[in-house]
Formats: structure tokens, C-alpha cells, sequence
């Protein structure tokens, strides 16, 4: 049989890897395998689907839709070895242009055992809504063009703007988007529902260099208050995520979240003595390094 898989798409923080952890708790007796390609060699995302299933494979220290598509297929004839799931989700990283990941998964060979069924967008109505200039970014355009069906995220956050941010994704040729109601599209929704696909030839990938990365770790708790003041004065940075313990919560794990100005802390169920930060922002407005000894100086030496 054909394995399905299905490649979850979007922008950083759009909400891709909550969208698969919903699929992978209601999975309707499915067996599913999840890829998960996270910037950086610390990978948040196979963490946190981890408590879901016991079948997530981290891609790390690239990207899918360039450096790491061999290794992208060598993991998919793996997972096909072990056991055929009925299902392979694909999470690409925030940084992805779809049409690389896209290309790599023509693979005549794969094509035989595992084929790309649908291709899903995950789409912050948060970030577009306030974000007039997303409409225009080249890389989530390219994200959404990939798409087959969209899936709206966030909101509930605003509500009145959904129905006009909907007729605009259609006005842009997608005519399946979904969520606006604040519902998250089931399994038997996806799959099937793309029209066969033919390879096509190889379409120009937008560079990842685009974006700057750090990634930070210290092995003991630090200060929350210094944290939250030092992230919260970061320039550039976009988009944040890791594992991080205080202080001020001892043997708590918390997981942070940034996603443009919105940050939360939540109770993260995992036991870790230290903290493992990625953050990510624009090359041109982010200094990962000045980033790197601000947060030593503060955090670490102060
Ligand atoms: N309120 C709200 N928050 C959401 C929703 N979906 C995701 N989030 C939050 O948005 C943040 C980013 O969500 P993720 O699922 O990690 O986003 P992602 O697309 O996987 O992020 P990257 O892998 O970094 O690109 C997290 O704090 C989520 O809890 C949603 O529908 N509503």
C-alpha cells in the first residue's frame, strides 16, 4: 500500500506543531509518524509531539526545503522499513519554502511506497491581520500558494476581521480554508483530498538566509525576572521557543513561547535541570551574537 503524507506548512509560530499534536491526540486509530524539522540543533517541536506519539523523528541543524532533503528521504525509507504507518506527517519548519520540501518528495523511488497527499498552511490570523506586510512576504506567500487547504489559526483573537481574512486567501486561489470558526480540521478531512499530482519541474526554492538563529543553553536555572526583562528588549527577534527552569519555580520545567510580541510561560512536562533556548529573527535586524552575550551577561554572569 501507498503510505499518505501529508506536509504541514506555515510561517514561524503560525501554529503547526499545536495543529499536529490536536491530529496526534484524535488520531482515529490511525498510525501516524511525524518528521519535524525545527531550526537549530534543539528540537522544541519532536519535544513536544513526543508526548503524543511514539513515532517523531527530528530533522535538525537545516532545512528541509534545501540543505536537508537527503535527509528528508533517508528517514522516510526508514520509517517506511520499520513498519508502514498509515500516515507520515511532515512538519516543516517556519523558514520553509514548500516547494523545495515539495520537489524532494517527487522522488520517483519514494513515490512507489510514500506519497505527498495534501499539502496544509497553517495561517496565523493574528500575525496577518495586524500584519499588513505579510500579505507581501515572499516566503509566506510561497507558503500558502503550496497549499491545498488552509488552515486558520489563533482566531479567536480577531473575531469580525476572520470572514474578510478568509475572502482574501480565496481572492488568492484557496478556495479550502478552514477554521474559521476556531475548529481544527480531523484526519478524514486531509487526507484525499489534493488533485493527483505529477512531478513538476524543479521551482526556484526562496533562500533561507533570510533569517539568523541562536541557540542558547546553560545548565543551571537562571533568574525569571532577568529573563523576561532581556527577552522582552531583545530587537529582531521574531520568533522564540525552548525549555527553561528558574530560579524562582525550582524542579519546574517551563516552556517559553514567543511568537512576534506575544510571549507565554506554561508548565512543561519534562524534567530538565537547565535551559535550551532557540531564537530566531531577521538577519538584517538580528545580531544572534550580541544576543548570545547580552543574555550571558544577564543571565548567566550577573
Ligand atoms: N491562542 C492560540 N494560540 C495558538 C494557536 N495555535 C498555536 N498557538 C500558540 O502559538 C505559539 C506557536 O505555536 P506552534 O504550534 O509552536 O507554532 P509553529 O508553527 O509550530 O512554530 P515554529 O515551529 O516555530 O514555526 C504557541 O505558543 C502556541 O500555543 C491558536 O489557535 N490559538
Amino acid at each position: 500500500m501507498t503510505v499518505p503524507i501529508l506536509l504541514v506548512t506555515g510561517f514561524l509560530g503560525a501554529g503547526k506543531t499545536t495543529f499536529i499534536n490536536a491530529l496526534l491526540q484524535d488520531s482515529a486509530g490511525l498510525r501516524i509518524a511525524a518528521i519535524v524539522n525545527d531550526f537549530g540543533s534543539i528540537n522544541i517541536d519532536a519535544a513536544l509531539l513526543e508526548t503524543a506519539t511514539d513515532e517523531v523523528i527530528g530533522l535538525k541543524n537545516g532545512c528541509i526545503c534545501c540543505s536537508l532533503q537527503g535527509d528528508l528521504l533517508r528517514t522516510l525509507r526508514t520509517v517506511l522499513r520499520e513498519g508502514e504507518p498509515d500516515l507520515i506527517v511532515i512538519e516543516a519548519s517556519g523558514v520553509a519554502d514548500p516547494q523545495g520540501i515539495m520537489s524532494a518528495l517527487m522522488d520517483p523511488v519514494l513515490w512507489q511506497a510514500a506519497r505527498l497527499d495534501t499539502v496544509l498552511c497553517l495561517v496565523d490570523a493574528e500575525d496577518v491581520s495586524r500584519d499588513i506586510g505579510r500579505w507581501e512576504d515572499p516566503l509566506w506567500k510561497s507558503q500558502v500558494a503550496g497549499a491545498d487547504i488552509v488552515q486558520l489559526s489563533k482566531v479567536e483573537s480577531c473575531e469580525g476581521a476572520v470572514e474578510a481574512l478568509a475572502t482574501r486567501l480565496h481572492a488568492m486561489g484557496k478556495p479550502a480554508v478552514f477554521g474559521q470558526d476556531g475548529t481544527t480540521l480531523a484526519i478524514r478531512d486531509l487526507i484525499g483530498r489534493a488533485h493527483p499530482r505529477s512531478v513538476s519541474g524543479a521551482a526556484p526554492v526562496i533562500d533561507s538566509g533570510r533569517f539568523a538563529t541562536l541557540e542558547w543553553t546553560h545548565d543551571a536555572p537562571v533568574s525569571m525576572p532577568k529573563f523576561q526583562r532581556l527577552i522582552g528588549t531583545e530587537a529582531g527577534v521574531v520568533r522564540a521557543k525552548g525549555f527553561l527552569s528558574f530560579h524562582e519555580k525550582p524542579g519546574e520545567t517551563l516552556l517559553f513561547q514567543l511568537v512576534g510580541r506575544r510571549a507565554t510561560l506554561a508548565p512543561a512536562d519534562r524534567d530538565q535541570k537547565g535551559c535550551g533556548l532557540v531564537l530566531i529573527g531577521e538577519a538584517d535586524a538580528f545580531d544572534p551574537e550580541a544576543t548570545r552575550r547580552r543574555m550571558d551577561a544577564a543571565l548567566i554572569e550577573g
